[in-house]
């Protein structure tokens, strides 16, 4: 089966639990690779299997170069751990990760819980990569659209997972269905703690501070329940090249790549808090 007869079959196995970003009215059927709601909006899945909900591209800090090196950082298994977590809290059949990237966190989910994956995100070169190669079973769902205007019906999610990813918990609230759980992933303070010493060397920004995305979210959700996970992941010279690539983070050390490069880093630490949301 191709990527249009999957993404097709996926779409109906689900078709009243999306809704037109445009209109806000149903879809009513999926047929030959295109969607086509109540009031003839139609949207076309491309030949990698992905929807475009946006027609015009928006520009991301991620250039098409870092998204790549990002999908070979996130490949070798640099979340894995953390996704473990996440997989431990999400339910139903329905299951949004909402600014999926370069869509690896989505594979790897979907490979590892009984539930269809959606991977959204407003970059249409990380969709692009997202669906390249050959279709992974279970097959998850890739588009490109805005978190602002889910294209899901209201209460048609059965969980939402954000993993250091912007968020409209106006729009998360509208398409999680009750009983669904809303599963949010912020960077720890140590999170890439020896990059950021390397990129700033005399101690100032060598830590980050996630209280302001971290107070945002508790400021809108009553009840939100925390888990800390911290790792080291091992580096080779491959990885740490991937790694220096991938992130803004860097961009201050430009001038001082090579240098940096060479001495290289033999681990560098993952923790991340884990916020939980029982609608
Ligand atoms: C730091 S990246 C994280 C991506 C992925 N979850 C990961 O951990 O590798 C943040 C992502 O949010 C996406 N994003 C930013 N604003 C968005 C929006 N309004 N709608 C959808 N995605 C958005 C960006 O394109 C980017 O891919
Ligand atoms: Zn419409």
């Amino acid at each position: 089966m191709n990527k249009i007869e999957l993404a097709t079959q996926f779409i109906q196995r689900h078709l009243h639990q999306f809704q037109c970003p445009i209109c806000k009215s149903n879809f009513n059927e999926v047929q030959s690779g295109t969607l086509i709601c109540n009031n003839q909006h139609s949207f076309n899945i491309a030949k990698k299997g992905s929807l475009f909900f946006l027609n015009n591209p928006v520009n991301t800090e991620y250039t098409n170069e870092m998204l790549t090196y990002r999908n070979q950082f996130l490949t070798a298994g640099f979340f894995n751990p953390m996704l473990e977590e996440v997989i431990n809290n999400i339910s139903g059949d329905l299951i949004l990760d909402a600014g999926c990237g370069e869509g690896t966190t989505t594979k790897w989910m979907a490979s590892h819980f009984d539930g269809d994956f959606v991977g959204l995100d407003i970059s249409k070169p990380a969709i692009n990569i997202a669906g390249s190669g050959i279709a992974p079973q279970p097959y998850p769902l890739f588009m490109v659209g805005d978190l602002a205007q889910l294209p899901f019906a209201d209460q048609g999610l059965t969980s939402i997972v954000n993993i250091l990813s912007p968020a409209n918990y106006q729009e998360f609230d509208r398409t999680l269905a009750t009983h669904g759980e809303l599963i949010k992933v912020i960077p720890g303070n140590h999170y890439l703690s020896e990059l950021r010493q390397l990129v700033y060397p005399d101690g100032e920004h060598a830590t980050y501070d996630n209280a302001p995305v971290k107070n945002h979210f508790i400021e809108h959700y009553e009840h939100v329940e925390f888990s800390k996970i911290s790792y080291k992941f091992p580096l080779n010279d491959k990885l740490f090249t991937a790694l220096f690539n991938m992130t803004p983070l860097t961009w201050q050390a430009q001038d001082r790549k090579e240098a940096i490069l060479q001495d290289g880093l033999k681990e560098i630490t993952a923790e991340f808090e884990i916020g939980v949301v029982h609608k």
